[in-house]
Formats: structure tokens, sequence, C-alpha cells
């Protein structure tokens, strides 16, 4: 698999624990195959994960929590590990070097910086301008690719592939749309020298990623430490994990496909059924657990309500997908609710329902589009928009105490809107009425499309209503049998 000879390095930009279960362990797995690659680990700006890495002669484990059974692994492929914001020119060096061959990113959805209206480069984002102006070292994720890939254009000229492996819909064209609209922007003429090479010599392969990869806890700690490792930071995970991906490397890869990747050039379909039956799931179990005062996913999928509302969303789905060859959709929702009942992952609804303005965005619309432009109004989706409205406009009203807040970059907004809504006064009615409708069209959110379906918002609304006025049971039954 390897290109070119030399030395075989992944450089990693978001060293967050998903990365450090899936990719770092598929990538060691895959070394036993054919050539070992070696991954240097870029953590964003937290120290925690690079120090005690280093202080653990760059080993930790992972924590394999399946129903009655656990591993504790030991993972060593990343071999070296820094920080970005203390060293913003080593990013630019290790993407520029030509040992480099696969740039990969999990940086969460926040951090490409896409306006979720034109799924473009958010040029009015502050780091992208201040990245654009050249002031200072590069501080935005595609700031920081653009520089290091305009010195490897210059220098060495080494074809490389940038790898993402966020749960961002065609997370790899995206990224090189990314990437185009800021070399457009540059207000020198670097932007297209980079644009052109770029085209040469620049793959960007879609990727789906999959395993449930909760935050670490001092329980994990605790389990590796049984284990006979004092790990600072071990990485807990389910047993199951899925790795699809198109076969486009510019400058090769290691052998992920022996370790269980798939290669494939379908890889669309398979992302559509993970990012909505999984993740939209996911989202609505954690608003409504969030709402009845669950911490955990798997206490929130246990209640039997919650769990038919999660069935509805699933029929809502089903019939939007084009589904992989061989997939066997039933199976796979029902193996779905056996992960998400692994009370063992301990994922918290908090972690899972964080940054929804983000997320639902590509959990959402489309599917949402898909019934109401043939008449119908799929009320799962709708008590999924509606959940995450109550939880955000309204967090003084969760058990903070016992699930937290789920965070959101447009949380202080929705605050806003709704606290405007309920000055005008009248009832909790036009209360959340006011509330939908402000939402649905704001393109910062879910992208504004919804906005033209009055009945999508007339349905947000009521089910926004019936959460503040009759609790998550009356609004699963209303969103049932609707
Ligand atoms: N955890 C999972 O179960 C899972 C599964 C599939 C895919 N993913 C993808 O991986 C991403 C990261 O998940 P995780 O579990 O590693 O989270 P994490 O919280 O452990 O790590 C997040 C990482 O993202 C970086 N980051 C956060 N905000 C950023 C920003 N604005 N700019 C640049 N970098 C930023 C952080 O530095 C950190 O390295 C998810 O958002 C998702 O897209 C996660
Ligand atoms: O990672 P996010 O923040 O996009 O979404 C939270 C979870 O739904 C997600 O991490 C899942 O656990 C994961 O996508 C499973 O593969």
């Amino acid at each position: 698999m390897n290109e070119g000879g030399g030395a075989h390095r992944i450089l990693h930009l978001g060293l967050g624990n998903f990365h450090r279960a899936h990719q770092a362990v598929c990538t060691e797995d895959a070394g036993r195959h054919g050539d070992a690659w070696e991954i240097t680990g870029v953590a964003g700006s937290t120290r925690r994960v690079v120090e005690a890495l280093h202080r653990q002669r760059m080993r930790y484990s992972v924590v394999t929590l399946g129903p009655g059974r656990t591993e504790v692994r030991q993972v060593a492929s990343i071999t070296d590990a820094f920080v970005a914001a203390g060293e913003p020119h080593r990013v630019t060096r290790e993407i520029a070097d030509p040992a480099t061959r696969i740039v990969s990113l999990t940086v969460t959805e926040k951090g490409y910086g896409i306006n979720p209206l034109t799924r473009r480069l958010d040029l009015d984002a502050p780091d992208v301008r201040a990245d654009l102006a050249g002031e200072g070292p590069p501080r935005s994720t595609v700031g920081r690719l653009a520089a290091g890939l305009l010195r490897r254009s210059r220098e060495s000229a080494a074809p490389v592939t940038l790898l993402s492996c966020d749960n961002i819909t065609a997370n790899g064209t995206t990224l090189a749309g990314l990437l185009r609209d800021f070399a457009a922007a540059m207000p020198s003429r670097d932007g297209a020298g980079l644009l052109a090479w770029m085209e040469e010599s620049v793959t960007c392969p879609d990727t789906m990623v999959d395993r449930i990869v909760p935050a670490t806890t001092d329980a994990h700690r605790q389990t590796a430490a049984d284990a006979g490792f004092a790990d600072e930071v071990p990485v807990p995970a389910e047993p199951f994990w899925m790795w699809v991906m198109r076969d486009a490397f510019a400058a090769g890869r290691p052998a992920w496909e022996e370790a269980g990747a798939v290669m494939t050039d379908r890889v669309h379909d398979y992302e559509t059924v993970k990012v909505r039956l999984l993740n939209g799931s996911h989202s609505l179990l954690a608003y409504l657990g969030l709402l009845t005062g669950r911490a955990l996913i798997a206490d929130a999928a246990a209640d039997p309500g919650i769990a038919r509302a999660v069935h509805r969303l699933g029929d809502e789905y089903e019939p939007t997908l084009a589904l992989p060859e061989g997939l066997d959709v039933t199976a796979y929702r029902a193996q779905l609710g056996e992960r998400f009942a692994n009370r063992r992952l301990a994922h918290s609804t908090a972690q899972v329902g964080a940054d929804g303005s983000l997320k639902l965005g590509q959990r959402v619309p489309d599917a949402a589009l898909w019934h109401l432009e043939s008449g119908r109004v799929p009320s799962a989706l709708a008590l999924t928009v509606a959940a995450w409205l109550r939880c955000t406009a309204y967090p003084e009203q969760l058990e903070s105490d016992r699930t937290g807040v789920p965070a959101d970059p447009s949380g202080e907004r929705i605050r806003a809107l709704a606290a405007r809504s309920g000055a005008i006064g009248g009832g909790a009615h036009d209360r959340a009425r006011r509330l939908a409708q402000a939402v649905l069209v704001d393109e910062a959110m879910l992208g504004r499309r919804l906005g033209g379906y009055g009945e999508f918002a007339e349905s947000v609304a009521g089910l926004l209503e019936v959460l503040e006025t009759g609790g998550v049971q009356a609004a699963v039954r209303a969103a049932c049998e609707a």
C-alpha cells in the first residue's frame, strides 16, 4: 500500500477519544499485515492527553466494554503527540513534511467552520478571517491545512491525502470544498497556485466512521489499572466498530482493509444510514433523556416511551435511505437498539446532545424534506427538533446537577429567541410557535430549508408546547399517534 518508499506517517488533527479507539487501533492492526505506519497526534489546545501520553511512553489503553465482557488492550500506534496551539508552526511543518502521507482529522463538526446553509466555508468566522489576513500562525483547521499544504506545494510538492473522519455528510468532499473556498479567498496569488497544486496532488476520500466512544471517567482508569496499566488517559469503547472509505489515497495508506475496514465507492450510502439511524436516533435519545433527568443514553433507551419515539424515528428515516448492498436494515436497527442499551459504556446524554445546532442540520432536514415534499409531516423528526429546542432554550428546567447541560454554539442565540418569543405575550402555544418559526428560518442552525414548510414548523411548535405543558411522555404520544 505504500508508494514512493521512505517513512510512512499519518498526522492526525484532533487527538480526542474517538481517534484513539478507532483509526489508531485499526492502523496498529493493519501494521501486522503490511508496512507499519506511525501516527503523530495533534491536540487542539488541551495539553492533558499529550502530556499523559508522553509520560506513558506513548502507550494508552482501549477499554472495550461489551455486555458482560471487558477487554483492555494497549495501543502503541501513536508514536508522537503535540498541542497545535502550543506549537502552531510545527503543524505547518509536519503537514509539509513529505514523510506525512496522510493528514487525518477528528476535530468535531464545529472544527470545520462550515456555514450550515451553504455548506461552504464561513469566511466571516473570526479565526478563518484572521487566518486569511495572515494574522499570526493559523488557528482554524482549514487555515492550518492550507498553510501546511502551501508550504508542501513549494518544497517537496509530494502528494498527500486528507482524511476526514468526522460525522459530517460527505466529509472528504466537504473538506475539499472548504479548502478550495479558503484558497480562493486568499488575498495573495498564493491561493491560485495552491488550488492548482491541490487539484493534481491532494485527495480527500469520503469516509464513514462508527464506534461509540464516550468520554473517559475514573471508572475506566480503574479498569485499566486493574488490568495492570496505570493509564491516565484510557479510552472506553463499545465492541462494535466500522470504517468505510473510498480508496482514493494520493500517497499510499496502511492495509486498513486487512484489519476490517471497507473500501468502496458507495461511502455515501453507508454514511447516510449511519448518520440518520444511529446519530439521528442518538440525538433524540439524548434530548428526551435529558428532559426526563437521565444522565446516560442507556437509561434513556430503557424508557419504553422514549424507545417508542426512537422506533418511530427509525420508521421515518428508513424509506429515505439508499441501502448499501447486503445491508439488512432490520438487523441493523435491532443491533443499534442493543448498542444504545449498553449501560457499561456510560455514554452521557449531555455529551451526545452537545452542539445540536450543528449536528441536527445533517440528521434532520434532508430526511424531513423527503417526507414533506410528498405531503407528509414527519412527526418524530419534528420531535427531535422540539426536544433539542426545549433543552437548549430552557436549560434551567433540566435536572442539570444529575445530567449536565449540553453545550451548543447557538445556545445563546436560541435563548435570546426564546426570551423574545416569551416577551411578546400569549401562552405556551404562541411562545412555542414563535420560537419554532424563528429557529427554522435561521440559517446558522438547521440551514433554513425547512423554514419553507409551515406544517413542519407547526408540528415542532405543537410538540414543543406539549413538552412544556404535558412532558416527554405526552409529546411522544402526540408524535407517534400523529
Ligand atoms: N466519540 C464517538 O463516539 C465518535 C464516533 C464517530 C465519529 N466521531 C467523530 O469524532 C469527533 C470527535 O469525537 P471525540 O470522541 O474524539 O471527542 P473528544 O471530545 O474526545 O475530542 C474532540 C477533539 O476535537 C478537537 N476540537 C474540538 N473543537 C475543535 C475546534 N473548534 N477546532 C479544532 N479542533 C477541535 C479537540 O481538540 C479534540 O482533539 C466527533 O465530533 C465526531 O465527528 C466520534
Ligand atoms: O460524535 P458526535 O458529536 O457527532 O455525535 C455524538 C454521538 O452520536 C456519536 O459520537 C456516536 O457515538 C458515534 O457517531 C458512533 O459512531
